[in-house]
Order: C-alpha cells, then sequence, then structure tokens
C-alpha cells in the first residue's frame, strides 16, 4: 500500500490523540508532522506514554505553522483545533496545495449565516464553504473522495444522522415531531481546564446542557433538510454523562399514516447493507456504549411504540471514534483509495 504523507494538526487533544492513535499503524500512512503549541519539541511517546514502541512515536511534536508543516512534505492533514482557529489553518494548507480533512464544525455548514447565528462569530472563511464536503462517508462517499476538504460531522449528529436520514428519504415519519435526546462522555468536551469538566463535578453525575439550541442543531438540521427536500427543525437535548468516551442517542418520530412500522427496519437495511461501519441490531436491539468504545462503529437498533405512535431509533458510538477520529480516518481512506477499512479494523 502507498504510503501518504500526512499531518495532524492539533495533535495533543482527545481527537488528535485519537487520530495519532489511528494513524501509527495505519498502513497507508506516514506520519510527519504533528502539532502542539503546549507540547512542541517533545517526543510523542514522552507526551503520550502509551505510544511507547509505537511505530513513528519518536517523532516530536512541532509548533502548528503552516509553512513548517508543508516543509515536510505532508500531502493531507487532518485538524483537530477548536472552531474558528480551523478555518485559518485549513485556508493556509490548501494554498500549499494539502487536502485537508477538518474535525471541527469550520466547514460543516454551507450558510455563513447560519454558522454565525449558532457559533456567535462571523464566519472566518465563507469562500471556502463551497469547496467543502460534508464527510458522512454512507451519505457521501464519491464527493468525499475527491474533496481537497472534508468537513467531518461532529459527534452528536453523527449518532442522530445516520439512523434518521433513511427514513427521511424513505417519507416514512413526520419530521416536524423529531425529539432525539444524548448522553456524551466527558472527552466530548475536549481536553481543557474548565471548572464544570473536573472529575469531582462530572463523576456520579449527570446533566442536561445546550438547551435548547445546542450548536449541533445546525447540521443536523442542515442534513436532515437535503434528506426530506424541505426545511426540517428538530428537538435535540444533550446530557453529560459520568464515561470517559461513548454517546448514546434515542430519537422518537411519529411513524406516518398507513407506514407499517416494518417499513423502518427495511430502510436502515437498505440503507446500509453494504456498510463496514453501521451494525444494525434489529428491532428491540438497544446499543451499548462498551459495544463500541474505541472503534469506528456505530450500532443502531430500533422499535415502534404502537402507543403513541413514534418510531424509537437507538444509536451507540464512541464520540472520539464513528464521532471524530475514526470517521475522519474513514474519509482519508475513501480520498487515497484505500480499503474503508483500512487502520480502522480495532473491535
Ligand atoms: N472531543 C470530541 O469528542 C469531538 C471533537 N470534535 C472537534 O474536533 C476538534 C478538536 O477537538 P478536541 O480534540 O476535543 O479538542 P482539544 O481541546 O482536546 O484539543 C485541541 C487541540 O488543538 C490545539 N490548539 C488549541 N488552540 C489552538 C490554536 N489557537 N492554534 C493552534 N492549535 C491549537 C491544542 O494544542 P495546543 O494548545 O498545545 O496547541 C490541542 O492539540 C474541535 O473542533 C472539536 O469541536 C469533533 C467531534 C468530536
Ligand atoms: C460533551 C460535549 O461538550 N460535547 C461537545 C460536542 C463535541 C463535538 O462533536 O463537537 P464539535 O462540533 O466541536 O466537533 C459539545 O457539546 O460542544
Amino acid at each position: 500500500m502507498q504510503r501518504i504523507r500526512t499531518a495532524i494538526v492539533g495533535a495533543s487533544g482527545y481527537t488528535g490523540m485519537e487520530l495519532l492513535r489511528l494513524l501509527l499503524t495505519h498502513p497507508g500512512v506516514e506520519l510527519v508532522a504533528a502539532t502542539s503549541r503546549q507540547e512542541a519539541g517533545k517526543p510523542l511517546s514522552a507526551v503520550f506514554p502509551r505510544f511507547n514502541r509505537a511505530p513513528g512515536a519518536e517523532l516530536a511534536f512541532m509548533e502548528p505553522d503552516p509553512d513548517a508543516i508543508a516543509a515536510t512534505g505532508a500531502e493531507v492533514a487532518f485538524l483537530a483545533l477548536p472552531h474558528g482557529v480551523a478555518a485559518e489553518i485549513a485556508r493556509a494548507l490548501l494554498d500549499r496545495g494539502l487536502r485537508v480533512i477538518d474535525l471541527s464544525a469550520d466547514f460543516r455548514l454551507r450558510d455563513a449565516a447560519v454558522y454565525e447565528e449558532f457559533y456567535g462569530h462571523a464566519h472566518p472563511a465563507p469562500d471556502l464553504l463551497t469547496r467543502a464536503v460534508y464527510g458522512l462517508p454512507e451519505v457521501r462517499s464519491e464527493t468525499i473522495a475527491k474533496a481537497d476538504l472534508v468537513a467531518s460531522p461532529g459527534c452528536y449528529p453523527t449518532s442522530i444522522l445516520l439512523p434518521l436520514l433513511p427514513l427521511l428519504r424513505e417519507k416514512l415519519v413526520d419530521h416536524s415531531t423529531v425529539v432525539a435526546n444524548s448522553m456524551s462522555g466527558v472527552s466530548g468536551a475536549g481536553r481543557k481546564a474548565d471548572l464544570s469538566l473536573l472529575y469531582v463535578e462530572c463523576n456520579e453525575s449527570a446533566r442536561a446542557y445546550g438547551v435548547p439550541k445546542h450548536r449541533h442543531l445546525s447540521e443536523i438540521e442542515q442534513e436532515l433538510s437535503i434528506a426530506a427536500g424541505e426545511k426540517v427543525t428538530i428537538s435535540f437535548l444533550p446530557h453529560l454523562i459520568p464515561l470517559n468516551a461513548g454517546i448514546v442517542t434515542t430519537t422518537t418520530a411519529k411513524l406516518l399514516p398507513g407506514v407499517a412500522p416494518e417499513r423502518i427496519g427495511e430502510a436502515l437495511e437498505s440503507a446500509y447493507a453494504e456498510s463496514e461501519f453501521v451494525r444494525l441490531l434489529g428491532r428491540g436491539g438497544c446499543p451499548d456504549t462498551k459495544n463500541v468504545a474505541r472503534t469506528n462503529f456505530i450500532d443502531i437498533g430500533w422499535q415502534f411504540d404502537a402507543r403513541t405512535g413514534r418510531v424509537i431509533l437507538l444509536s451507540a458510538e464512541d464520540n472520539l471514534g464513528k464521532g471524530a477520529g475514526g470517521q475522519a480516518v474513514q474519509s482519508f481512506n475513501l480520498m487515497h483509495g484505500f480499503p474503508e477499512t483500512a487502520g480502522l479494523q480495532n473491535f
């Protein structure tokens, strides 16, 4: 397998660390750059002892300087940076001829005004939005393969979109009745000092947050609207729970009159029959985060509540895996003509 010279910008955060874990052993990757301002100059294995003896872990963190990254000969860069910062570095790297896979929210939305509404500041690079492809491989594999700027989806949106999109495409549920409840582990908030994320604040405790207008609604509603062919507005209620990593989501919506409940299972089967990373648990299947931890799988089950007429979609993923690093590597594989599973066969 050809080895692609690859950079990770923002490699010292949680998604950066997951990218390191996946890419240090990926057969199609030569890791040539990993950035961190705080850890610059230190070998990867000194900062993350878990990589001690991993091939390539003697590489030292470097500053996130676009010229220095390009000088390593990198052909592609994963950006695991805060939103706002990512757009500026993406532009600099694209200008230097690299392909970019951005894990931040900067290029997920088609409309800069929606970005400003949900992120509270003007979009830093609105001219690049038409160049970006929303990187949900189960939906856009062909456009991802040709893209030079991939916007990897958010963790919550992945867990809501994959079960719901086939149902909206086939017009099986009333989209005005969709309610999605998600629970996320604390690594979803990033590796930063924040009082509300301290162990004592989170352990043995659970709370909703971001209610009623979490920023992920912007990309969720964008993608649902494309699938439905009309504007979709939903309720989304995220919760923080005391797990290191993992997201479990329960989404419900009214079945449209005259639709047999079995159509739900058929729609999911037909959407994901060929999919490498969507595991369908069938009617009554209740996904569990422990079965997807440290993998790129999303497990999906479903049920029908005859009393309320609601379809119940259940999903579980690892927010750092299918919700971030794993999914980004899946896009990388598509962009380079590698098997979609390359470097991702972890169970
Ligand atoms: N955590 C998750 O589950 C998910 C996160 N995402 C998104 O992925 C991106 C990364 O998230 P996550 O890994 O959690 O974040 P972290 O806060 O854990 O890591 C951020 C990284 O960016 C670097 N960084 C921060 N500020 C700057 C800056 N101004 N210039 C250059 N480098 C900077 C940090 O290193 P240093 O400060 O040393 O430079 C660090 O390596 C975010 O946009 C996040 O929203 C997407 C899906 C899921
Ligand atoms: C638990 C937690 O705080 N989760 C994060 C979402 C992580 C993610 O996917 O965020 P991006 O859109 O930035 O990629 C949040 O709610 O903001």
